[in-house]
């Protein structure tokens, strides 16, 4: 089993190493996808928490030593191609690659966070049940830092939504289309409350 983030943006890559294996057809594909805005406010407060422990100036994550999450999301979530949160563009090649009954799309927020299916859904799909089907996954890499920043600036969400909205419109029209193992419809991303001003709201907001 393979499991991170990363492989998402590179199918080819996951194809190249897969697809001389005479099981090809019988590998499963878990991707689970997030609210652009929420996940890209993860990524830059995992990102400081990496700077906080280790200020490494050509450490990968060096920019959030510098940007504030608005000038941050500002360069992240804007029309165009190759940006990480355009989920359709990414999921449509992997279509290319592999059949879509053999990728289950789950939905962090309706899907993945405690109280909602996703150890029943990952069960069905893998045909395996696991010993405690309804609790949830135990929280990983949650970085509860003090200065962790909770709730995004309604600024980033004014500037991001028309983006994100276009991406995710394409996203649920990929979905209809190729239907791979998920929610149809697949659930509508809801942009978490945002809080005023411009700055980095941490924990204490
Ligand atoms: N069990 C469980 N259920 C739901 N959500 C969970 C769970 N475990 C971890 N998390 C949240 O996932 C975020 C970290 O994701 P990753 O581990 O993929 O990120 S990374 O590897 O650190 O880049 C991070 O999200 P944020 O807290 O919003 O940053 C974690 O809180």
């Amino acid at each position: 089993m393979d499991a991170t983030p990363d492989s998402f943006w590179y199918p080819e890559h996951v194809y190249e190493v897969y697809k001389d294996d005479p099981d090809l057809d019988r590998l499963k594909i878990i991707v689970l996808l997030r609210e652009p805005i929420a996940r890209e406010l993860s990524l830059y407060n995992h990102m400081r928490n990496l700077w906080s422990k280790d200020p490494d100036p050509k450490a990968w994550y060096r920019r959030v030593s510098t940007e504030s999450f608005p000038e941050f999301a500002k360069k992240k979530l804007r029309d165009g191609a190759d940006y990480k949160s355009y989920y359709a563009q990414y999921l449509s090649r992997w279509f290319q690659f592999f059949d879509p009954q053999q990728i289950l799309v789950l939905s962090y927020e309706h899907e993945v966070l405690p109280g909602t299916p996703a150890k029943q859904r990952i069960g069905d799909f893998l045909g395996h049940s696991f010993r405690d089907d309804k609790g949830a996954f135990p929280r990983v890499n949650e970085q509860s830092n003090p200065n962790k920043i909770r709730k995004v600036p309604c600024s980033v969400v004014e500037r991001a939504r028309p983006t994100v909205e276009r991406w995710n419109k394409e996203l649920y029209e990929l979905l209809a289309t190729w239907k791979p193992h998920a929610m149809d419809p697949f659930p509508k991303f809801e942009i978490a409350a945002c809080v005023g001003g411009d700055h980095n709201d941490t924990e204490t907001n």
